[in-house]
């Protein structure tokens, strides 16, 4: 499937961006990860500095949906790493967005994924399990629900309320 690019994406629905149905990120994330350009439906968890959640649905068939975790903008260790990267491949997330840092770059530049974060960290995170799965977070200056559709390309983030069509 081709992928949509950003820029065309807004330049052709503006009456989506007008409703807010349509949104871009603020630009403050970086690439990571084999997949420059990747989309669709997210799946939202919100956690903060405590990834065990963030395993748990890695670990189940990701369907060509994207991962977003608010980690609360934290910068002070990482959420994801090398192994749920390359987990994240097996179960066929299309990507993950992350508002908190991620680790082991290289390994992780070298999935076939897409992914965005505020940097890396090598410290790991806590292992509480605490969190929540499926709410609406607040990343990056829009509200994001779970179900709405995310693209991401060399240009930017755009969250969409439905799936958009070329
Ligand atoms: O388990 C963690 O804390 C994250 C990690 O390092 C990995 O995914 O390799």
């Amino acid at each position: 499937m081709a992928a949509i690019a950003t820029a065309e994406a807004c330049d052709s629905n503006a009456a989506l961006l007008a409703s807010g149905d349509l949104r871009v990120l603020q630009p403050i994330f970086k690439i990571y990860g084999q997949s420059r350009a990747f989309s669709g439906p997210i799946v939202t968890l919100k956690v903060f500095e405590d990834n065990v959640l963030v395993r748990e649905l890695i670990e189940r068939k990701g369907e060509g949906r994207v991962l977003v975790i608010d980690g609360g903008g934290s910068t002070r260790c990482a959420l994801v790493g090398g192994n749920l990267g390359q987990m994240a491949q097996n179960t066929g997330w299309a990507g993950i967005l992350v508002n908190g840092c991620i680790r082991d770059v290289d390994e992780i530049n070298g999935c076939d994924i897409g992914v965005r974060a505020l940097a890396s960290n090598p410290m790991k995170s806590n292992k509480k399990g605490i969190g929540e799965k499926h709410i609406p977070v607040h990343i990056a200056g829009t509200l994001i629900r779970d179900g709405e559709w995310l693209y991401a390309d060399s240009d930017g983030i755009l969250i969409s309320k439905t799936e958009l069509s070329i």
